[in-house]
């Protein structure tokens, strides 16, 4: 299993796309696979029933990961360690962004429910989970100033 992490906008879909394609392993997108089984958008899920539901949908759904894929992960799904853990079951490729790389790809985007508020805010957020990050990572690639092919073949030799 190879499973991409980092924070919102970092490139994790488009990658993991990618890279799919490159390996033939299946690729799934984590958050659609929630908004799949519990019939919501992850926006209205965040409203009417919390972070923390969420939060307990992304571990129940890495419990129960079996097969080879290439897992598109939710910026947040660091935070718990119990899913640290067990994303150890696979490759864990870090794409690693600078904040002024987020702030550019996600300026005007309304999908995601955690990126709202002041930059302060956001900022904060990006900070605090920098260090899970490459606490969970087995593999780093820098993403700044690069195309996705050139990221998606970067990855592709790091797997080797
Ligand atoms: N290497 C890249 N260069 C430029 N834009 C990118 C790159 N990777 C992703 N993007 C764009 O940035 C936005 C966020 O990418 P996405 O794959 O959704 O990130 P994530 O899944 O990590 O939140 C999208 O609009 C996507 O097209
Ligand atoms: O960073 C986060 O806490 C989240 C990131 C989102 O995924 P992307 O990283 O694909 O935006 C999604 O899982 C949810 O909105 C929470
Ligand atoms: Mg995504």
């Amino acid at each position: 299993m190879i499973f991409l992490i980092g924070f919102m906008g970092s490139g994790k879909s488009t990658i993991a796309k990618m890279v799919s394609e490159k390996t033939k392993y299946p690729y799934i997108e984590m958050d659609q696979a929630i908004e799949e089984a519990e019939g919501m958008k992850i926006r209205d899920m965040f409203a009417s029933k919390g972070e923390q539901y969420f939060r307990d949908k992304e571990t129940e759904f890495l419990r129960h990961l079996k097969d080879e894929v290439v897992l598109s992960t939710g910026g947040g799904v660091i935070l718990r360690e119990e899913n640290r853990v067990l994303l150890q079951e696979g490759t864990v490729v870090y794409l690693k962004a600078e904040w002024e790389t987020i702030v550019e790809r996600l300026t005007g985007d309304t999908d995601r429910p955690l990126w709202k508020g002041e930059d302060s805010e956001k900022k904060k957020r990006f900070d605090e989970r920098l260090s899970l990050y490459e606490q969970a990572a087995d593999v780093v690639i820098d993403v700044d100033q690069k195309t996705p092919e050139e990221i998606a073949e970067e990855v592709m030799g790091r797997l080797k």
